[in-house]
Protein backbone atom coordinates (compact mmCIF):
# COMPACT_ATOMS: atom_id res chain seq x y z
CA UNK A 1 0.00 0.00 0.00
CA UNK A 2 3.08 2.29 0.97
CA UNK A 3 3.89 1.50 -2.70
CA UNK A 4 0.68 3.35 -4.09
CA UNK A 5 1.45 6.33 -1.89
CA UNK A 6 4.57 6.86 -3.08
CA UNK A 7 4.18 6.73 -6.53
CA UNK A 8 0.91 9.03 -6.04
CA UNK A 9 3.24 11.41 -4.28
CA UNK A 10 5.91 11.49 -6.89
CA UNK A 11 3.35 12.26 -9.88
CA UNK A 12 1.77 14.67 -8.22
CA UNK A 13 5.40 16.55 -7.96
CA UNK A 14 5.62 15.92 -11.49
CA UNK A 15 1.94 17.07 -12.45
CA UNK A 16 1.75 19.94 -9.92
CA UNK A 17 -2.01 19.39 -10.17
CA UNK A 18 -4.06 23.35 -9.70
CA UNK A 19 -6.41 22.78 -6.64
CA UNK A 20 -9.42 24.88 -6.49
CA UNK A 21 -10.58 25.61 -3.29
CA UNK A 22 -13.35 27.36 -1.61
CA UNK A 23 -12.41 27.30 1.88
CA UNK A 24 -12.85 29.20 5.13
CA UNK A 25 -11.26 32.26 5.98
CA UNK A 26 -8.84 30.70 9.52
CA UNK A 27 -7.11 28.08 7.64
CA UNK A 28 -6.94 29.78 3.33
CA UNK A 29 -3.25 30.41 4.00
CA UNK A 30 -2.50 27.28 6.29
CA UNK A 31 -3.80 24.73 3.47
CA UNK A 32 -2.60 27.07 0.64
CA UNK A 33 0.87 26.70 2.09
CA UNK A 34 0.23 22.75 3.05
CA UNK A 35 -0.55 22.52 -1.18
CA UNK A 36 2.34 24.37 -1.61
CA UNK A 37 4.75 22.58 0.09
CA UNK A 38 3.41 18.65 -1.01
CA UNK A 39 4.36 20.49 -4.85
CA UNK A 40 0.63 21.32 -5.90
CA UNK A 41 -0.83 23.98 -7.15
CA UNK A 42 -4.02 25.99 -4.48
CA UNK A 43 -6.26 28.80 -6.07
CA UNK A 44 -8.53 29.94 -3.92
CA UNK A 45 -11.24 31.55 -5.71
CA UNK A 46 -15.13 32.41 -4.13
CA UNK A 47 -17.46 34.37 -5.70
CA UNK A 48 -20.49 32.46 -7.74
CA UNK A 49 -19.19 34.40 -10.56
CA UNK A 50 -15.54 32.81 -11.02
CA UNK A 51 -16.02 28.98 -10.09
CA UNK A 52 -17.59 27.66 -12.79
CA UNK A 53 -14.67 28.90 -15.19
CA UNK A 54 -12.37 27.95 -12.33
CA UNK A 55 -13.73 23.79 -12.37
CA UNK A 56 -13.29 24.14 -15.52
CA UNK A 57 -9.10 24.46 -15.79
CA UNK A 58 -8.83 22.84 -12.26
CA UNK A 59 -8.19 19.12 -11.74
CA UNK A 60 -9.97 18.59 -8.43
CA UNK A 61 -12.23 20.56 -5.96
CA UNK A 62 -12.02 21.55 -2.37
CA UNK A 63 -15.09 22.45 -0.33
CA UNK A 64 -14.77 23.79 3.25
CA UNK A 65 -17.67 25.18 4.46
CA UNK A 66 -16.20 26.62 8.03
CA UNK A 67 -16.69 30.12 7.44
CA UNK A 68 -19.74 30.25 5.44
CA UNK A 69 -21.44 33.48 4.17
CA UNK A 70 -24.85 33.45 1.55
CA UNK A 71 -22.64 34.12 -1.29
CA UNK A 72 -19.88 31.05 -0.58
CA UNK A 73 -22.60 29.05 -0.32
CA UNK A 74 -23.90 29.54 -3.61
CA UNK A 75 -20.38 29.49 -4.79
CA UNK A 76 -20.09 25.86 -3.66
CA UNK A 77 -23.40 24.55 -4.99
CA UNK A 78 -22.36 26.29 -8.33
CA UNK A 79 -18.93 25.02 -8.34
CA UNK A 80 -19.91 21.64 -7.40
CA UNK A 81 -23.02 21.27 -10.03
CA UNK A 82 -20.28 22.05 -12.52
CA UNK A 83 -17.63 19.55 -11.09
CA UNK A 84 -20.03 16.71 -11.35
CA UNK A 85 -21.50 18.29 -15.21
CA UNK A 86 -17.37 18.16 -16.23
CA UNK A 87 -16.32 15.31 -13.86
CA UNK A 88 -14.07 16.80 -11.61
CA UNK A 89 -13.59 15.22 -8.33
CA UNK A 90 -14.57 16.81 -5.47
CA UNK A 91 -13.87 16.61 -1.67
CA UNK A 92 -16.03 18.14 0.96
CA UNK A 93 -14.87 18.80 4.36
CA UNK A 94 -18.24 19.60 6.56
CA UNK A 95 -16.76 22.04 9.15
CA UNK A 96 -18.91 22.54 11.93
CA UNK A 97 -21.83 20.68 10.77
CA UNK A 98 -24.97 20.94 13.31
CA UNK A 99 -23.60 24.73 14.17
CA UNK A 100 -26.13 26.21 12.32
CA UNK A 101 -29.63 25.30 10.26
CA UNK A 102 -27.84 27.25 7.25
CA UNK A 103 -24.89 24.76 7.72
CA UNK A 104 -27.09 21.56 7.99
CA UNK A 105 -29.35 22.76 4.91
CA UNK A 106 -26.48 23.25 2.66
CA UNK A 107 -24.49 20.75 4.21
CA UNK A 108 -27.94 17.98 2.72
CA UNK A 109 -27.56 19.84 -0.94
CA UNK A 110 -24.08 18.98 -1.14
CA UNK A 111 -24.52 15.30 0.21
CA UNK A 112 -27.53 15.35 -2.73
CA UNK A 113 -24.24 16.17 -5.66
CA UNK A 114 -22.71 13.13 -4.00
CA UNK A 115 -18.86 14.33 -3.35
CA UNK A 116 -16.01 11.86 -4.33
CA UNK A 117 -14.70 12.30 -0.58
CA UNK A 118 -15.88 13.71 2.74
CA UNK A 119 -13.26 13.99 5.33
CA UNK A 120 -14.00 16.06 8.83
CA UNK A 121 -13.48 15.35 12.32
CA UNK A 122 -15.82 12.43 14.88
CA UNK A 123 -18.62 14.91 15.98
CA UNK A 124 -18.88 16.07 11.97
CA UNK A 125 -19.09 12.39 10.76
CA UNK A 126 -21.64 11.44 13.03
CA UNK A 127 -23.88 14.70 12.71
CA UNK A 128 -24.09 13.95 8.95
CA UNK A 129 -25.00 10.27 9.26
CA UNK A 130 -28.08 11.91 11.59
CA UNK A 131 -28.36 15.90 11.70
CA UNK A 132 -31.01 15.22 14.35
CA UNK A 133 -28.51 14.58 16.86
CA UNK A 134 -26.17 16.84 16.58
CA UNK A 135 -22.88 16.01 18.04
CA UNK A 136 -21.04 19.39 18.18
CA UNK A 137 -19.23 22.84 20.10
CA UNK A 138 -18.04 24.03 17.58
CA UNK A 139 -15.49 22.83 14.81
CA UNK A 140 -12.98 20.59 17.29
CA UNK A 141 -14.59 16.99 17.92
CA UNK A 142 -16.31 16.32 21.39
CA UNK A 143 -15.75 12.62 20.62
CA UNK A 144 -12.67 10.67 19.51
CA UNK A 145 -12.88 9.05 15.90
CA UNK A 146 -13.22 5.02 16.74
CA UNK A 147 -16.67 6.43 18.10
CA UNK A 148 -17.54 7.34 15.03
CA UNK A 149 -16.54 4.11 13.13
CA UNK A 150 -20.09 2.76 12.85
CA UNK A 151 -21.14 6.10 11.76
CA UNK A 152 -18.87 6.51 8.42
CA UNK A 153 -19.46 3.23 7.58
CA UNK A 154 -23.11 3.68 7.50
CA UNK A 155 -22.47 7.41 5.79
CA UNK A 156 -20.32 5.89 3.44
CA UNK A 157 -23.18 3.31 2.03
CA UNK A 158 -26.15 6.22 2.05
CA UNK A 159 -23.83 8.88 -0.05
CA UNK A 160 -21.48 6.34 -2.15
CA UNK A 161 -18.88 8.60 -1.40
CA UNK A 162 -15.21 7.40 0.17
CA UNK A 163 -15.29 8.67 4.21
CA UNK A 164 -12.45 9.41 5.87
CA UNK A 165 -12.80 10.40 9.93
CA UNK A 166 -9.40 12.00 11.34
CA UNK A 167 -8.37 11.57 15.03
CA UNK A 168 -6.09 9.13 17.03
CA UNK A 169 -7.01 7.05 14.52
CA UNK A 170 -7.90 8.44 10.93
CA UNK A 171 -10.07 6.15 8.78
CA UNK A 172 -10.76 6.10 5.10
CA UNK A 173 -13.87 4.15 4.08
CA UNK A 174 -15.00 2.49 1.08
CA UNK A 175 -17.53 -0.13 0.21
CA UNK A 176 -14.48 -2.72 -0.29
CA UNK A 177 -11.95 -1.30 2.46
CA UNK A 178 -10.68 0.14 5.68
CA UNK A 179 -7.45 1.96 6.18
CA UNK A 180 -6.37 2.90 9.45
CA UNK A 181 -3.71 5.23 9.87
CA UNK A 182 -1.88 5.24 13.01
CA UNK A 183 0.33 8.55 12.84
CA UNK A 184 0.13 11.91 13.96
CA UNK A 185 0.14 13.42 17.26
CA UNK A 186 -2.17 14.90 19.90
CA UNK A 187 -0.05 17.92 19.84
CA UNK A 188 -2.01 18.43 15.99
CA UNK A 189 -5.33 19.31 17.72
CA UNK A 190 -4.28 22.32 19.13
CA UNK A 191 -3.18 23.85 15.55
CA UNK A 192 -5.83 25.00 13.98
CA UNK A 193 -6.78 23.56 10.14
CA UNK A 194 -4.58 20.42 10.26
CA UNK A 195 -8.14 18.62 9.16
CA UNK A 196 -8.51 20.93 6.91
CA UNK A 197 -5.17 20.46 5.62
CA UNK A 198 -5.41 17.22 5.21
CA UNK A 199 -8.94 17.29 2.71
CA UNK A 200 -7.05 19.68 0.86
CA UNK A 201 -4.27 17.23 0.22
CA UNK A 202 -6.99 14.43 -0.54
CA UNK A 203 -7.40 17.32 -3.36
CA UNK A 204 -3.93 17.30 -4.44
CA UNK A 205 -4.07 13.98 -4.77
CA UNK A 206 -7.89 13.76 -6.32
CA UNK A 207 -5.90 15.66 -9.26
CA UNK A 208 -3.28 13.08 -10.57
CA UNK A 209 -5.66 9.87 -10.29
CA UNK A 210 -8.71 7.72 -10.55
CA UNK A 211 -8.49 5.90 -8.01
CA UNK A 212 -10.34 8.02 -5.51
CA UNK A 213 -9.95 5.80 -2.54
CA UNK A 214 -6.12 5.29 -2.91
CA UNK A 215 -5.87 9.69 -3.56
CA UNK A 216 -7.93 9.79 -0.01
CA UNK A 217 -5.48 7.58 1.68
CA UNK A 218 -2.69 9.52 0.52
CA UNK A 219 -3.87 12.79 1.49
CA UNK A 220 -4.48 11.67 5.25
CA UNK A 221 -1.53 9.46 5.56
CA UNK A 222 0.87 12.08 4.38
CA UNK A 223 -0.52 15.19 6.39
CA UNK A 224 -0.76 12.71 9.97
CA UNK A 225 2.73 11.60 8.92
CA UNK A 226 4.22 15.00 8.39
CA UNK A 227 2.34 16.15 11.39
CA UNK A 228 4.15 14.05 13.44
CA UNK A 229 7.38 14.12 12.33
CA UNK A 230 6.50 18.18 12.63
CA UNK A 231 5.60 17.54 16.51
CA UNK A 232 9.06 15.58 17.05
CA UNK A 233 10.82 18.68 16.98
CA UNK A 234 8.59 21.66 17.75
CA UNK A 235 8.44 23.48 21.24
CA UNK A 236 4.73 23.87 20.90
CA UNK A 237 2.06 24.56 18.52
CA UNK A 238 3.75 27.31 16.89
CA UNK A 239 6.50 25.59 15.81
CA UNK A 240 4.87 22.56 14.61
CA UNK A 241 2.88 24.68 12.16
CA UNK A 242 5.89 26.06 10.75
CA UNK A 243 7.73 22.60 10.91
CA UNK A 244 4.53 20.68 9.32
CA UNK A 245 5.73 23.08 5.62
CA UNK A 246 9.21 21.44 5.92
CA UNK A 247 8.00 18.02 6.73
CA UNK A 248 6.06 17.87 3.82
CA UNK A 249 8.31 19.67 1.36
CA UNK A 250 10.99 17.05 2.20
CA UNK A 251 8.87 14.00 2.47
CA UNK A 252 10.43 11.36 -0.06
CA UNK A 253 10.01 7.19 -0.63
CA UNK A 254 12.29 5.92 1.97
CA UNK A 255 10.52 8.37 4.67
CA UNK A 256 7.33 7.19 3.78
CA UNK A 257 8.46 3.75 4.01
CA UNK A 258 10.01 3.87 7.29
CA UNK A 259 7.73 5.78 9.21
CA UNK A 260 4.02 5.14 7.86
CA UNK A 261 1.69 3.30 10.13
CA UNK A 262 -1.02 2.05 7.85
CA UNK A 263 -3.00 -1.01 7.81
CA UNK A 264 -5.77 -1.97 5.30
CA UNK A 265 -8.73 -4.25 5.72
CA UNK A 266 -11.31 -5.84 3.16
CA UNK A 267 -14.69 -6.07 4.29
N1 LIG B 1 -5.53 12.44 19.43
C1 LIG B 1 -4.73 12.46 18.36
N2 LIG B 1 -3.57 11.76 18.34
C2 LIG B 1 -2.76 11.80 17.28
N3 LIG B 1 -3.01 12.50 16.15
C3 LIG B 1 -4.14 13.22 16.10
C4 LIG B 1 -5.06 13.23 17.19
N4 LIG B 1 -6.11 14.03 16.83
C5 LIG B 1 -5.84 14.48 15.59
N5 LIG B 1 -4.67 14.01 15.13
C6 LIG B 1 -4.05 14.29 13.83
O1 LIG B 1 -4.52 15.54 13.36
C7 LIG B 1 -5.16 15.42 12.09
C8 LIG B 1 -6.35 16.37 12.03
O2 LIG B 1 -7.35 15.88 12.86
P1 LIG B 1 -8.38 16.76 13.65
O3 LIG B 1 -9.29 15.76 14.30
O4 LIG B 1 -7.70 17.75 14.51
O5 LIG B 1 -9.14 17.49 12.46
P2 LIG B 1 -10.21 18.63 12.53
O6 LIG B 1 -10.92 18.64 13.85
O7 LIG B 1 -11.05 18.52 11.32
O8 LIG B 1 -9.29 19.92 12.43
P3 LIG B 1 -9.58 21.38 11.80
O9 LIG B 1 -11.08 21.55 11.69
O10 LIG B 1 -8.94 22.34 12.77
O11 LIG B 1 -8.94 21.40 10.48
C9 LIG B 1 -5.55 13.93 12.01
O12 LIG B 1 -5.62 13.51 10.67
C10 LIG B 1 -4.42 13.26 12.79
O13 LIG B 1 -3.31 13.06 11.96
C1 LIG C 1 -11.72 27.90 14.14
C2 LIG C 1 -12.58 27.84 12.95
N1 LIG C 1 -13.82 28.43 12.93
C3 LIG C 1 -14.46 28.28 11.77
S1 LIG C 1 -13.55 27.40 10.63
C4 LIG C 1 -12.26 27.23 11.72
C5 LIG C 1 -11.00 26.54 11.35
C6 LIG C 1 -10.98 25.09 11.69
O1 LIG C 1 -11.73 24.35 10.84
MG1 LIG D 1 -12.31 20.05 10.71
Amino acid sequence: MEDSIINLLEQLRVEKPLVHNITNLVVMNNTANALLALGASPVMVHSPLEVREVVDIAQALVINIGTLSEDTAEAMLVATEHANTIGRPWVLDPVGAGISAFRNDLLSNLLDLKPTVIRGNASEIMTLYNFNQPNTKGVDSTTASKDALRFGQLLQEQTGSIICISGEVDYILSQQYRVEVFNGNPLMTQVTGLGCSATALIGAFLGVTDQYFEAAVAGVSILSLAGELAAQTAAGPGTLQLNLYDKLYQLNAERLKSKLKIKRYAH
